[in-house]
């Protein structure tokens, strides 16, 4: 079952003027992960789409999918898979792609109809592409590992990029995602923006009652998302995008838009946000 969800774009003076749940509704990527079922939000930035297959022990295929009118998903778009659950298999065409929980799948421009499978939860991001770049299953062992913050700035992590130039090769596609020291709960703090890019988090490896502050908006016009286990947040270009635990967790970051290097943010110390 196949379930996607439209979200257009907001501009930064309409988020300014949003109460909880109409900021929930815009930004928290929520309900993605339901089991035998494939569910998608296809956003209006970038043309991003973030979402999750679960096929709990039956094959799930994503194939087409009425909002982009092409005859497969993957005709003129490439993809991200990242494994948060047991083991599974992801399959196109002859290709058959065992994953592991952390491992990380790029799908290429025209790989076709997508086969998830096993005990897997698969999240799933995808942007348009331009060209036909390599499938690659990227383990951690293969992803380039940047170590940020300290123990006494609670925001000691590290950055474990995968589908990033330094890696391998994508069109717009930039994703990694980061883990935390025990006792740290700060991500991207200090925060930034790049407006050249959009960003999406997935937030998991929390406990049930455990949640993640997370902060958006511009620097100076700042709200927060209280934000549960597998569950996201969706980062306009205008928006800084960064969080607290009440807990442990790891998170999932991936960004499509006008230029992938990675180090191409305008950092926003915390004294200059309001
Ligand atoms: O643009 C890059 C993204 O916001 C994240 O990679 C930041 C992050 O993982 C962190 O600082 O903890
Ligand atoms: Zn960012």
């Amino acid at each position: 079952m196949l379930t996607v969800e439209t979200r257009h774009a907001v501009h930064q003076d309409h988020a300014k003027t949003m109460g909880t749940d109409e900021l929930r509704r815009h930004f928290l990527a929520d309900d993605m992960f339901r089991p035998g079922e494939i569910r998608l939000i296809y956003t209006h930035y970038d043309r991003f789409v973030m979402g999750a297959a679960v096929p709990a022990g039956q094959p799930l295929t994503l194939d087409k999918v009425e909002e982009t009118r092409t005859a497969t998903f993957l005709e003129r778009r490439e993809m991200g898979v990242v494994n948060i659950g047991e083991t599974g298999s992801v399959s196109t065409g002859d290709n058959r792609y065992e994953m592991q929980r952390g491992d990380v799948l790029y799908l290429g421009m025209g790989s076709g109809p997508v086969t998830f499978d096993g005990a897997g939860r698969f999240y799933i991001v995808s942007c348009p592409a331009h060209r036909a770049c390599p499938s690659r299953l990227v383990r951690l062992s293969d992803s380039k590992q940047v170590k940020l913050g300290a123990i006494e700035t609670s925001n000691k992590r590290t950055i474990n990029q995968f589908i990033h130039p330094l890696v391998m090769e994508s069109c717009q596609l930039v994703l990694g995602y980061t883990t935390l020291e025990d006792g740290s709960v700060w991500n991207t703090m200090p925060a930034h923006v790049h407006d050249r890019r959009m960003e999406a988090y997935l937030y998991f490896n929390l406990p049930e009652n455990g949640r993640i502050v997370h902060l958006m908006g511009e620097p100076q016009e700042t709200r927060h998302l209280f934000i549960g286990n597998e569950e996201g947040a969706l980062s306009p270009p205008w928006s800084i995008h960064s969080g607290a635990g009440t807990c442990g967790y790891t998170f999932i970051w991936a960004m499509a838009g006008d230029n992938i290097d990675y180090t191409d943010m305008d950092f926003v110390q915390p004294n200059e946000l309001r």
